[in-house]
């Protein structure tokens, strides 16, 4: 279990994790997700002690990670797959860092076949593609067989082999009853990981749920009507609002009308329009998908937005 309380961290006057509290629960994959700059990789490196933060705590495991006996038997963490020695072999590298926290030799042949690196166990890691090198970094994180593991943006440059690897692993690694966390700032790549979600935007917290209730309260749908004849949009929003529905029209010149129609089905649109006697062109139901629920909810919260409404 990873625990955040009121976690906060300065740099100068700009606060770019503020206030954060969550917890992370084992048994599940929990999703960090936030637009670019929004203080994962500052959240997640203060969890590990690897800065300090300006006020509050962190736990985890029930302690602060730097008073672990053994770090790597704690937590297991990908935060940069690019950050090994690469004139290093694979087996070399993961032999140093066994060596360093007293984890038997064993474990590096363990977790290299884990990783489907066995037969590039001899090969430099400068050699590795981001994907191999990705791979690497998970094996590390995997040698102390830590209870928690935390990956910053783990697929990120992966092909879909790649993607679907991961994601089967780090569902196997939460079965297993350990806490995982992995970061992303696409929901695309989360949404079929995670079973839980932490959403941040400019260091605050914007959502803490679980992925169902995420889909539920944040994915509404809508009917797009278009009228066969102009003028008709308003003369069909009528009893469309009579029967409930709330709706937009857009007029759209010579083409008919244009209606966005929401709390009612397409069935129920249809026999009104029929019972009205207003021809349509098109009746066609929309989802909102989870990618434009969640760029809803950080929208306004992008550090660099290219509307420039978001301005640091
Ligand atoms: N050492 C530092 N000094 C000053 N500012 C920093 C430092 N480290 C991070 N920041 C700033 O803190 C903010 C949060 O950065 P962070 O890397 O934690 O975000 P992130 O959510 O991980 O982003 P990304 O998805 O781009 O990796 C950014 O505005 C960044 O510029």
């Amino acid at each position: 279990m990873i625990v955040v309380d009121q976690l906060t961290k300065s740099y100068g006057d700009k606060v770019v994790v503020d206030h954060l509290s969550f917890t992370v629960r084992p048994g599940v994959v929990t999703g960090f997700l936030g637009p670019n700059g929004s203080g994962k990789s500052t959240t997640m490196r203060m969890i590990l002690g690897l800065d300090a933060p300006t006020s509050g705590t962190v736990t985890v495991a029930g302690r602060a990670y730097v008073d672990a006996p053994v770090p790597m038997r704690t937590v297991g963490a990908l935060l940069d797959a690019k950050a090994v020695h690469g004139g290093r072999t694979a087996r070399n590298h993961l032999l140093w860092l066994a060596h360093s926290n007293g984890i038997p030799a064993r474990r590096v042949d363990e977790v290299l076949a884990d990783v489907g690196l066995k037969g590039a166990a001899h090969r430099r890691a400068g050699t590795f593609s981001l994907g191999m090198s990705q791979r690497l970094g998970i094996a590390a994180a995997l040698l102390g067989d830590p209870e928690v593991l935390m990956l910053d943006e783990p697929v990120n440059g992966l092909d879909p082999e790649g993607i679907l690897w991961i994601r089967t692993l780090m569902r196997r690694l939460a079965a297993e009853g350990r806490t995982v966390l992995l970061s992303s700032h696409l929901m695309s790549e989360m949404a079929l990981t995670a079973d839980h979600l932490i959403v941040i935007g400019r260091g605050r917290l914007i959502a803490d749920t679980g992925i169902e209730d995420f889909v539920r309260t944040q994915s509404d749908s809508s009917v797009l009507v278009h009228t066969a004849e102009a003028g008709d949009g308003e003369r069909l929003a009528g009893p469309l609002r009579a029967a409930g529905a709330e709706v937009a029209v857009e007029e759209a010149g010579g083409d008919g009308d244009r209606l966005v129609v929401t709390d009612l089905t397409g069935a129920q649109i249809g026999r009104i329009a029929v019972a009205e006697g207003i021809p349509l062109a098109e009746l066609s139901p929309r989802h909102t998908s989870l990618e434009e629920a969640y760029l809803r909810m950080t929208r306004d919260s992008v550090e660099y937005s290219v509307h420039g409404e978001g301005g640091a």
